[in-house]
């Protein structure tokens, strides 16, 4: 290794071991040799509860230490120890030795490292400046008021994370922040400040806590401390562990039933976010350990806003459409054949033929049906600029069990509008039924479809083009089920429409009031944007 000081002369060192940086230890470790004087010494490198406990007692370094921290820096002690050649080449050599064995190895290397430990001397306090990545501040805005509440884990110190999360405006500047910190961490001392807290979290103060003091906290009370917890605005833990990351992420999982995301750049973070609900990795300076392990990998963590709010937000409401539409898709086809086998003694004969189901589970309905995870309720743009639209996925409307009791109404409903209505129309034939009644379920399910469209986009539209044409077509080329004759006349053509209409228009109707009666918030935001995107006013 070769350095250049300011003055332009040249230091040249061999690195002899090399002791890695970890979460755990909080610190890291290089013994190398001078080439020119051949001195050995051994330098530590770590965070202030580490290497302070280390060296000699300076009274200066916990003030320094302090000063540095509440200016956001991140604090760093290096300390070095001369090695007598002696005692180094026997060091040496029982590293060596530890290294190879089979046997506790890494407890025999452990046990030597700290044999260097003795005796360190102080040589420095350095503060740098972690800063943070553009567009944090607003991000953090964003989702509050998208209702999400964000905790801060980090492995900073305490004065370090506050002025961070000051800085950062997770906690407001003029809101007050309660530290967490009991005389010690005896039971009695615990519950004494349990008690503080619940009257600090009350007069709206966000906590901040150290994870030593969560995991005292946790074991004595779990369940108080994280429902006072979550009452306040904001939580930041700080000198939190990996492990002791991923367990907030547990404690909240487990005693709030709400989903948790996790958010992280750093090896660190890797076992919070495997533990969370849904783990973003930012991919950066700290490696890819952490996008690896996550379920999405983002660039940097201002994306967030666009993962939830846009597509996280259209994922969930498609997906839940798009389930309403498969429960629809087939309990009205089964609604149709109980009707058919009641109304005739309960007789078992499949109402429509093997054909005609394959063809209306595949290309008759899929495509459309499919086609509406595509759909857009508001523009990208709108959706991230508004939050409320996230908030309003709070209150679980998209996917809850009366919508799925509609949903079912409606599918027994239209069924039986159907199933009644092609039977009552039919003329002595029971192939007239099949027409009817076919023709009519395929209608209803293209216009449903179409009703609940929000944003025709090109594919939406060609799915419901093929799937009408591939009907019209397999109509035309399936003599067998379908009499060419009967369905070229008017007489079939009403019939097929009054049934449509009997089954849809009520549907429309119901929808047209609800929405005039209360209009979905993403419809009064796009009035105020005034986006020229053609959406139907049909909302479910
Ligand atoms: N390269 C390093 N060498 C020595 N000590 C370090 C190094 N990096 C961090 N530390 C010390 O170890 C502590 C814990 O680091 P860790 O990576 O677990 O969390 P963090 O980087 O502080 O916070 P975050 O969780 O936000 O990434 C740090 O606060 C710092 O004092
Ligand atoms: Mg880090």
């Amino acid at each position: 290794m070769r350095l250049r000081t300011p003055a332009g002369a040249e230091l040249a060192y061999t690195v002899l071991h090399l002791f890695p940086f970890s979460s755990e230890t909080k610190r890291m470790g290089i013994v190398v040799r001078d080439e020119a004087t051949g001195d050995i010494a051994f330098y530590a490198k770590g965070a202030d509860t580490v290497i302070g406990a280390l060296v000699q007692p300076v009274d200066w370094l916990e003030e320094e230490v302090g000063n540095l921290a509440r200016e956001g820096l991140r604090t760093l002690l290096v300390a070095k120890r001369r090695l007598k050649r002696d005692f180094y080449e026997d060091w040496s050599r029982r590293y060596e030795q530890a290294r190879l064995a089979v046997e506790n190895r890494s407890e025999r290397m452990q046990q030597l490292q700290q044999q260097l430990d003795s005796g360190l001397e102080l040589l420095c306090v350095t503060g740098v400046e972690d800063r943070l990545q553009s567009g944090v501040r607003p991000t953090l805005e964003t989702l509050r008021n998208a209702g999400v509440r964000v905790w801060m884990l980090t492995g900073d110190k305490m004065e370090t994370a506050c002025c961070i999360a000051k800085s950062s405006r997770l906690v407001d500047r003029s809101g007050g922040l309660f530290a967490f910190q009991p005389a010690s961490l005896r039971s009695a001392d615990l519950d004494k400040e349990l008690r503080n807290m619940a009257r600090r979290v009350e007069a709206g103060h966000s906590v901040v806590i150290s994870g030593e003091c969560l995991q005292a906290a946790v074991e004595q009370d779990e369940r108080r401390f994280v429902q006072l917890a979550c009452q306040a605005p904001a939580v930041v833990v700080c000198r939190c562990s990996p492990t002791q990351k991923a367990e907030v992420v547990r404690l909240l999982k487990d005693h709030t039933g709400k989903r948790c995301a996790a958010v992280g750049d750093g090896g660190n973070d890797v076992a919070m976010i495997q533990e969370a609900d849904c783990g973003m990795g930012i991919a950066g300076k700290e490696g890819l350990q952490a996008s690896l392990a996550a379920d999405f990998s983002i660039a940097r963590f201002q994306h967030v806003t666009r993962l939830m709010l846009v597509h996280g937000r259209r994922c969930y409401k498609n997906t839940s459409v798009l389930a309403q539409f498969i429960v629809h898709r087939g309990l009205i086809i089964s609604t149709m054949q109980a009707a058919f086998s009641a109304v005739f003694f309960y007789v078992a004969i499949s109402l429509f033929p093997g054909i005609l189901m394959i063809g209306y589970a595949t290309i008759f309905t899929m495509f459309p049906v499919f086609s509406l995870v595509l759909d857009k309720d508001v523009a990208s743009a709108t959706a991230e600029k508004f939050p409320e639209l996230y908030r309003d996925l709070l209150k679980g409307r998209e996917l809850s069990a009366k919508l799925l009791c509609i949903w079912v109404a409606i599918s027994i409903y239209q069924g039986g509008v159907i199933m009644y209505g092609s039977i009552w129309l039919f003329q002595g034939s029971f192939l007239h039924i099949v027409s009817i009644g076919f023709t009519a379920l395929v209608f209803t399910e293209l216009i449903m479809v179409a009703l609940t469209v929000r944003t025709w986009c090109w594919q939406i539209i060609v799915a419901e083009l093929v799937s009408l044409c591939s009907y019209l077509a397999a109509v035309f080329i399936l003599t067998q089920y379908f009499d060419r004759a009967f369905i070229l006349t008017l007489n079939f053509l009403w019939k097929v429409s009054a049934i449509t209409a009997v089954s849809s228009i009520p549907i429309v109707a119901l929808k047209l009031i609800r929405y005039l009666m209360s209009p979905p918030i993403a419809r009064k935001l796009q009035a105020s944007v005034g986006t020229t995107a053609v959406s139907s006013i049909f909302t479910v």
